[in-house]
């Protein structure tokens, strides 16, 4: 069987980390992309040359010219700014969105039927106006977040009960933003949920509420130490989870930002919920029942989202 081939646009802090993430997994040959002529080519010779040591024989090289995307299986896109202290993801929109403007030309032309997951912030703005200027189908489109933050819940929840992080089951859902909801009724520990450990003394709402404040400002507070750039490590494993059960059909359960047609009363938005990802990309989008907090929180961050929209079609006329 031939090897896949997964592009990676960006070769930036995340997509090298996706690169030799996906070269140790063996998951195929690896294109990396960036308008930065060198960095591709150099990352990609120094990441081959892992392979004697590690023993992986994917083919990685590096490319400023779209026409060497041709063909993706699978393509993960890191093009654009990341955020420095001081600023919200959302300040990244106008200049993000004139790179996906390019990337979306540049994927429809070369690879249009490859499986694409949108890392690019602010996220779910940047999802749905790269599936706009691509074209590409609504189900072969979708926004990594949700398995980011609900790694991160997961991470600190861990830590509060003290048990290991392989059992514990988290949600996040909406916007990945401030607004962000990380859903306790759907966290559990071994499918013990959150308020049963909580009244056996596990922890307290107090802590646990924090726990969700912290969640919800995960990505600051890694921008806040690094000082240069933002989280890469969690980001790119998020998206390899995403792009592995796509790849061999997993079928699995995911938070992601995906194209909601009505489901949750939205429409026409690109919003964390959980999906199913299998061969034919998003292949189902789950509605799970919320309590009225839970579903007051998740409009806030889908109004927030709306926003995003209404200054993406201002800035260009094409969306609108
Ligand atoms: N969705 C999420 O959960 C997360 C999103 N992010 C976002 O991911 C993006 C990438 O982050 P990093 O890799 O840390 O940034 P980075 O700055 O290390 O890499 C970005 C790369 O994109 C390249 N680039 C810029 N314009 C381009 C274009 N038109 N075509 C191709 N490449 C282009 C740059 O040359 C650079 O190499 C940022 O927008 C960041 O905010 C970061 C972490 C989590
Ligand atoms: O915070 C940022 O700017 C990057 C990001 O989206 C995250 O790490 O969640």
């Amino acid at each position: 069987m031939a090897r896949k081939k997964i592009a990676l646009i960006g070769a930036g802090n995340i997509g090298g980390t996706l690169a030799h993430l996906a070269a140790l997994k063996g998951l195929g040959d690896i294109v990396l992309f960036d308008v930065v002529e060198g960095v591709p080519q150099g990352k990609a010779l120094d990441l081959s040359q892992c392979g004697p040591v590690e023993g992986f024989d994917a083919r990685i090289t590096g490319s400023n010219d779209y026409a060497d995307i041709a063909g993706a299986d699978v393509i993960i896109v890191t093009a654009g700014v990341a955020r420095k202290p001081g600023m919200s993801r959302d300040d990244l929109l106008g200049i993000n969105l004139k790179v996906m403007k390019a990337v979306g030309e540049g994927i429809a032309a070369n690879a249009p039927d490859a499986f694409v997951i949108c890392i690019t912030n602010p996220l779910d703005a940047m999802v749905w106006a790269l599936r706009e200027f691509s074209g590409l189908p609504h189900t072969k489109v979708v926004g990594m977040a949700g398995v980011l933050d609900s790694a991160r819940f997961s991470h600190f929840l861990a830590e509060e009960f003290q048990v290991s992080v392989k059992d514990v089951n988290s949600f996040v859902l909406g916007g990945h933003g401030d607004t962000m909801v990380p859903v306790l009724e759907y966290s559990t520990v071994s499918g013990i949920p959150v308020s049963d450990l909580i009244a056996m003394g596990f922890s307290t709402r107090e802590r646990i509420d924090a726990i969700v404040q912290r969640t919800r400002s995960g990505g600051g507070e890694i921008v806040g130490l690094l000082k240069t750039g933002s989280a890469f490590y969690a980001p790119a494993t998020s998206a390899i989870a995403m792009a592995e059960s796509y790849l061999y059909d997993k079928k699995r359960v995911l938070p992601a930002a995906a194209h909601l047609t009505g489901q949750y009363g939205v429409d026409d938005l690109y919003v964390g919920v959980p999906i199913i990802i299998g061969k034919d990309g998003v292949e189902k989008i789950i509605e799970i029942s919320l309590t009225d907090e839970a579903k007051t929180n998740l409009a806030v961050s889908v109004d927030a989202v709306k926003e995003l929209l209404v200054a993406c079609k201002a800035i260009d006329g094409s969306l609108a």
